[in-house]
């Protein structure tokens, strides 16, 4: 029997440092995260970040959380029961990191009789630390505790134009009573170096789009090139004009070159060029969570209003939007009926 399972990154079960610290030691000892060898990997998270970061995410994640939990959980969850409702297979939802695991969202699935699995990270784009690592995790699981089981991907639907679609609607509404001069595309940043990594022929990606228009089989788990994908289709589905429509990425950690622009930046020099009505989207993320609302609609609404800027908006990701839940299901009603998984076009 057929089945479908969602999986997002994780919270932590409280914003506390006591439930953070385990949280980011997870996350940030994930080696497709930090990717150093393991013992400066040790060095690096638990000499060092672990020292001091939990508190500060901790103080972070206080001003986002809601009464029913975290909301990149909520919104999760939300999107989980809606999509149940669209589908006869049974569908679960786990998280890379944190307590809601992989493995108990497989086991759910297999009470359930299923034992043919179309696993869906819930991640637009393929970096290493996100899609690629929930991928590895899942088929560990599966071969060390469900072997009877078999699973296929979803691959990212950066370009899939139902997706652009529900993504530039969800933009077009929460842009309806905002009167904006730019519109930022703001997306979790990777280190430069996970780009090179990722590239399968060692040669293609140049990190500053002269390769993007030449076709690579190395797009296929290009971050920097699905992400500016992304941004163009949704450009030209609303007919924004170029010149006020930008890229950036947000979230950086300390130490090597991560992707360029850096977000923060970026809200400097937009309000010192000028604008002054700004608008910023983060269509990295399909729900809200950290990033989004702390990171993007709390500190970057007081760095662009400190730089001179005088409107600001955030517009929400899809979260349990009623058009993103009737894509995804039509996606895995697809997969029941055929098989196929036609989501991401190759043009
Ligand atoms: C879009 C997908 C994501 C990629 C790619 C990604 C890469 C990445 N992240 C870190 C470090 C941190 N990220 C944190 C939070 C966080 N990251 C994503 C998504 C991607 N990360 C999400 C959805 C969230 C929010 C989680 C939530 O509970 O709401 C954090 C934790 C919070 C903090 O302390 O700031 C860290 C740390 C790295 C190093 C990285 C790539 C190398
Ligand atoms: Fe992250
Ligand atoms: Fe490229």
């Amino acid at each position: 029997m057929k089945g479908v399972l969602l999986v997002n990154l994780g919270s932590p079960d409280s914003p506390t440092p006591k439930d953070v610290k385990p949280y980011l030691d997870e996350f940030l000892m994930d080696e497709r995260v930090i990717d150093a060898p393991k013992w400066l990997r040790t060095i690096l998270v638990r000499g060092i970040i672990l020292q001091t970061r939990p508190k500060k995410s901790a103080e972070a994640y206080a001003k986002i959380w809601w009464e029913e939990g975290s909301p990149l959980i909520v919104l999760s969850e939300r999107f989980t029961n809606k999509l149940k409702q669209h589908t006869q297979m049974p569908v679960a939802l786990g998280m890379r990191y944190g307590t809601m695991t992989i493995k108990s969202a497989l086991q759910e699935l297999k009470d359930k009789g299923v034992d043919d699995v179309l696993l869906v990270p819930l991640y637009p784009h393929y970096a290493m630390s996100s899609f690629e690592t929930v991928v590895v995790k899942v088929l560990e699981d599966q071969q060390k505790f469900f072997p009877q089981m078999s699973v296929t991907t979803l691959p990212a639907f950066y370009k899939n134009p139902d997706y652009i679609q529900a993504l530039s609607e969800s933009i077009k509404e929460g842009l309806q009573d905002f009167d904006y001069d730019h519109i930022l595309f703001s997306y979790h940043g990777i280190p430069e170096r996970h780009i090179r990594k990722s590239d399968p022929t060692n040669y293609h990606c140049k990190i500053d789009g002269s390769c993007c228009k030449i076709n690579s089989v190395a797009h296929n788990t290009c971050y920097r090139h699905q992400v500016y994908d992304t941004t163009e289709m949704v450009k030209a589905y609303l007919g924004l004009p170029e010149e006020q429509v930008s890229s950036s990425f947000q979230s950086r950690l300390a130490g090597d070159p991560w992707l360029k622009p850096y977000t923060d930046y970026e809200f400097e020099r937009l309000a010192k060029e000028g604008k002054k009505r700004l608008a910023v989207i983060t269509p990295a993320f399909v729900s809200d969570c950290l990033e989004t609302l702390e990171e993007i609609a709390m500190e970057g609404k007081e760095q662009f209003l400190e730089a001179g800027g005088e409107n600001y908006k955030h517009i929400p990701c899809m979260n349990d939007n009623d058009a993103w839940v009737q894509v995804m299901a039509k996606w895995v009603n697809e997969w029941e009926r055929t098989g196929l998984l036609d989501v991401t076009p190759s043009t």
